[in-house]
C-alpha cells in the first residue's frame, strides 16, 4: 500500500507532526511519501493522486477550521473511494467545526475518512504577544501522534471502513464560519510589514508566503490575499517582519472563552476513530 501525507504548515507545527507520523508509518512497514503543500507553486500544480492508495491530510486550524487555501486545494482532489485521514494542529482554543467541515469536503471529493486527530501546538499569535501552548507539541503530543499513526495504518490496511466517531456535527453555517475568519483582522490590526532598517533584503518573507501576498520590495503584505498565517514573520532570519502587539487580545480571548492560560496548556491531543 502506498500512502501520501500531504500537509500545510505556515510556521512549522503541522510539519513537526507530519514528519513524525511519516517516520512512524515507515517503521510500521508502510510505503509512504510526504508532500508539503504550503508553497503556492505546489498547490497550483496538479497533484497526481493515482499513485497512492491512502492519504493523510495535515493542516493547522485557522479560525475554527482548515485554512481557506487548504480547503480550496482539497476541493480540487478526487478521492475515487480511497481511504484518508485528517490531522490538525491548533493553539488550544475552539476547533470543533474543523473536523466536521473538513470531513464533509473530503467526503464530497470521494474520500472515505477513517480517522482524525488534533494536536496541541504553539499558537501562531504567540509571535504577536500571545502565550498559548508555547512549548507544544511536546512528548505528550508525540505519543498521541505515534498511536494515531498506528491506528490509522491499521484502518488503511483493513478491508472494512469505519467512519470516525466523536467529533461534533457542527450547526454553524458556512456563512457564519466565513464571517469569523474576519476576526483575525480585528486582532491583527497591522498586517505583516517589514522594518526597512533591519531587513537584509534576502526575500525569504516573499518566498515563503503561501498566498503570494507578501511583497519584499514594498515591505507590506496585501491584505486582500494575506491569510494571516504569519509564515513571513516566523521565517525572517533577521526578525525584521512585524505585526502589531496582540497581548491585549490574548487576555480578552481567555476571558471570552472563560479559560485560563494554565487550562489551555493542560489540554491534550486527541484521536478520533
Ligand atoms: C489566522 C489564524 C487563526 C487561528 N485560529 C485558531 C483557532 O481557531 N483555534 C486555535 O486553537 N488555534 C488557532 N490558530 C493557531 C494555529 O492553529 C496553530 O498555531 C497551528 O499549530 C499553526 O500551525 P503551523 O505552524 O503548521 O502553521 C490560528 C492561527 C492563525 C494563524
Amino acid at each position: 500500500m502506498k500512502i501520501l501525507i500531504a500537509y500545510f504548515s505556515a510556521t512549522g507545527n503541522t510539519r513537526k507532526i507530519a514528519d513524525f507520523v511519516f517516520e512512524k508509518l515507515k517503521n510500521l512497514g508502510a510505503d509512504v511519501e510526504i508532500l508539503d503543500i504550503t508553497p503556492l507553486s505546489v498547490r497550483e500544480k496538479k497533484t497526481d493522486l493515482s499513485l497512492y492508495d491512502a492519504f493523510l491530510f495535515g493542516m493547522p486550524v485557522h479560525s475554527w477550521r482548515a485554512p481557506r487555501i487548504v480547503r480550496n486545494w482539497l476541493k480540487t482532489l478526487d478521492g475515487c473511494g480511497r481511504k484518508c485521514s485528517m490531522f490538525f494542529t491548533y493553539g488550544g482554543f475552539s476547533i470543533h467545526p474543523a473536523h466536521y467541515t473538513t470531513c464533509k469536503i473530503l467526503e464530497e471529493r470521494g474520500f472515505l475518512v477513517v480517522s482524525s486527530a488534533e494536536f496541541l501546538a504553539a499558537h501562531t499569535f504567540n509571535l504577536g504577544g500571545w502565550e498559548a501552548n508555547v512549548n507544544r507539541p511536546d512528548e505528550r503530543d508525540f505519543s498521541v501522534a505515534e498511536e494515531y499513526a498506528k491506528e490509522t495504518y491499521l484502518r488503511f490496511s483493513g478491508d472494512d471502513y469505519n467512519i470516525p466517531k466523536g467529533f461534533l456535527k457542527t450547526d454553524y453555517t458556512p456563512y457564519f464560519l466565513d464571517e469569523i475568519e474576519k476576526f483575525r483582522f480585528r486582532i491583527l490590526t497591522q498586517p505583516p510589514y517589514i522594518n526597512e532598517k533591519e531587513c537584509i533584503k534576502c526575500g525569504i518573507c516573499e518566498d515563503v508566503c503561501p498566498t503570494g501576498a507578501m511583497n519584499a520590495k514594498s515591505g507590506k503584505a496585501d491584505l486582500k490575499i494575506c491569510i494571516a498565517c504569519l509564515g513571513c514573520v516566523s521565517a525572517c532570519p533577521n526578525n525584521a517582519v512585524f505585526i502589531n502587539d496582540m497581548s491585549e487580545s490574548f487576555a480578552c480571548k481567555l476571558s471570552a472563552e472563560k479559560i485560563t492560560k494554565e487550562d489551555l496548556d493542560k489540554k491534550e491531543s486527541r484521536i478520533y476513530l
